[in-house]
């Protein structure tokens, strides 16, 4: 376990944020025990977590969407910690998760994003919750981000490690940028992935509920208590859920940032087969 800072820990290689965690079970992990019906969201940081617990939520409790407990989004699909259902999400790489889920009976559900939206919400959110490294400048987050001194550590790391050990794990992929331009075929391709058949009304409810106009002012889906727990000054106003778009990057990004950006991620992503949006114009 290396120290690396105020809110970084550094665990078999892998960045963790130091709040709330717990060593203990983390070295215990590979252990946890897995089950059949058990479903893993992975993402790295800021890829599309919490719109894809809304999603599991909704397919799997109806209640979720009829709001009858004031959970919040991330409850019935909570990081992975201990067993309070066969739900979870968790931003490990494909080493650190329990063994058990190379059983490959378990499900895992890989959702990205194009790493330069990453960056830059990465960016925004480490301003707006307190447990980050956050940094002045888009250029010095970016250092941080090409370095992986973050949490999730390397980006590329972790999609490329992850899609290369895929032949060990029951896992489907999902690109944050084809949920935006067609929630509904995403929903029917995780729910073909699932098992699970949703009727006509019940599939409308779910993408209904899972829209970033529903979730944006739903105070449950943006951590809404714990970012106002935070102490005053430490707080940059504004939800949780910020823009949802595709491209915000170029909002930010200098020409020159982006040139230096895509030379990287042409050398780490070199024959890599998955396509990337950057534009919401792309087809
Ligand atoms: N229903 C939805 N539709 C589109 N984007 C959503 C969404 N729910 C969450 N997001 C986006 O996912 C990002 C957060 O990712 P994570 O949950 O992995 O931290 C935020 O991006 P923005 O900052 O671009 O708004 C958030 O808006
Ligand atoms: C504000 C609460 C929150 C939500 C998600 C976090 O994790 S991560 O940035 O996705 O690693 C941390 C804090």
């Amino acid at each position: 376990m290396e120290d690396t800072g105020r809110h970084l820990l550094k665990f078999k290689g892998y960045y963790f944020k130091r709040v709330g965690l717990d060593v203990d079970f983390l070295e215990n992990l590979d252990d946890f025990e897995i089950r059949d019906d058990d479903v893993f969201i992975i993402t790295y940081p800021k890829s599309g977590t919490i719109w894809s617990q809304q999603l599991l939520s909704l397919i799997y409790f109806e209640e979720h969407g009829k709001r009858t407990e004031n959970l919040e989004t991330v409850d019935p699909v909570p990081f992975l910690d201990a067993r309070p259902s066969h739900l979870f999400s968790t931003h490990l790489p494909h080493y650190l998760v329990p063994r058990g889920l190379k059983n490959k009976k378990a499900k895992v559900i890989y959702i990205y994003r194009n790493p330069k939206d990453v960056m830059c919400l990465y960016f925004h959110f480490s301003h707006k919750w307190a447990e980050n490294e956050a940094k002045t400048t888009i250029e010095e987050f970016m250092e941080l981000f090409l370095e992986g001194k973050v949490t999730g550590s390397l980006w590329f790391d972790h999609i490329k490690s992850w899609y290369e050990h895929r032949s060990h794990f029951n896992i489907h992929f999902m690109m944050y940028e084809d949920m935006k331009k067609d929630l509904i075929n995403s929903v029917l391709k995780v729910c073909r992935f699932l098992g699970k058949e949703l009727n006509e009304e019940v599939l409308d409810a779910v993408v209904r509920q899972a829209t970033f106009q529903n979730m944006k002012y739903d105070p449950l889906a943006n951590y809404e208590s714990i970012l106002n727990s935070q102490p005053e000054g430490k707080r940059k106003e504004g939800p949780f859920l910020r823009k949802g778009t595709i491209g915000d990057w170029k909002n930010h990004m200098t020409v020159e940032q982006n040139e230096r950006f895509d030379k990287i991620f042409q050398i780490k992503m070199k024959d890599f087969p998955l396509e990337f949006i950057w534009d919401i114009n792309e087809e």
